[in-house]
């Protein structure tokens, strides 16, 4: 018999997931299927997008191997059946108060840090490139997190040195790197471009440095279609293209520039998110969402 979600504390809301005491050394992560769009939380969710998310983040760390938070596989008997497929028991950790973030690729703030002064976090990059270029090698651009509502900041490796010690600076610089690179080349090898990324990294009672949070994901990473990539203009989200299109287009009533949250969607832009959401699970994974836990929304 598995426990009622409501018997484990809520200690954190985010915008699209939230966070649960199990017990003193355990956490509950719970990925939701809302979706933001426009740094607005839209009224419409997409069905499945929390279980396929939270099966992305499992593929990765065990296809990783990289120390982790994890402390339970995903059907583990602590999850509520009401979340089961979109929840994960993790240890409890002291996370590091940094955003770690990897870009193969230039778009968004570093794209504008780079207009700016042509450089990313103190990261000086050549002189040229245009919206979507290519990074070679990757870059650590980190950002100290921001409070609910506000864009974190991005900062430079010598404040994130000075901020956590120049030892685990350079151990998260190290790790973030390194698994970005090994899940950029899985998902290149399916077509598809993981553009950037975010990891947390927390700190076992004993001191072990571990990958926390969510990994590798469509909420924390830029997926690209390989197969529409020209650098010189924006590159179409994966997972979020469709969305973004039709709250643009002239079906929706509504535009960026409105100061009013978005209209819901039609009932065919969330089945063709829910869809791409899938498709990015499956050609990553290789593995068919239809044997993932939990029942379909
Ligand atoms: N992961 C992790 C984690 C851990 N293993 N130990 C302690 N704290 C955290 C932790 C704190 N904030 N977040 C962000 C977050 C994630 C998921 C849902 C949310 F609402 C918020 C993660």
């Amino acid at each position: 018999m598995r426990p009622e979600l409501s018997e484990y504390t809520p200690i954190y809301s985010g915008k699209v997931r939230e966070l649960y005491a199990v017990d003193d050394e355990h956490l509950l992560l719970v990925a939701s299927d809302r979706i933001s769009a426009y740094d607005y939380i839209l009224d419409s969710q997409i069905p499945d997008k929390g279980r396929v998310l939270t099966a992305m983040s499992v593929f990765f760390f065990d296809a990783l191997g990289v120390p982790n938070h994890l402390a339970g596989p995903a059907d583990d008997p602590r999850i509520p059946e009401s979340v089961l497929g979109r929840a994960l028991i993790t240890r409890r950790l002291d996370m590091v108060q940094v955003e770690c973030v990897a870009r193969g690729y230039l778009t968004g703030s570093g794209l504008k840090e780079y207009r700016a002064n042509g450089e990313v976090c103190g990261v000086p990059l050549p002189a040229g490139l245009v919206d979507g270029s290519r990074i070679d090698p990757p870059i650590f651009t980190p950002a100290t997190k921001a409070a609910v509502g506000d864009h974190d900041e991005n900062v430079s490796f010598e404040r994130v040195a000075a901020d956590v010690g120049i030892d685990l600076a350079t151990r998260l610089r190290e790790l973030t790197l390194d698994v970005y690179s090994r899940g950029a080349d899985i998902a290149r090898d399916r077509g598809i471009l993981l553009a950037d990324t975010k990891f947390e990294f927390g700190r076992t009672p004993g001191g072990e440095l571990l990958l926390a949070d969510e990994v590798l994901t469509p909420d924390s990473s830029r997926y690209w279609d390989a197969a529409l990539y020209q650098p010189g203009r924006a590159q179409p989200s994966f997972d979020k293209q469709i969305v973004r299109d039709w709250l643009t287009g002239p079906d929706s009533g509504w535009s960026t520039d409105s100061g009013t949250p978005p209209p819901p969607l039609p009932d065919d832009v969330v089945a063709r998110t829910r869809t791409r959401y899938i498709e990015a699970y499956e050609r990553i994974s290789g593995l068919s969402f239809a044997d993932w836990p939990g029942a379909a929304a």
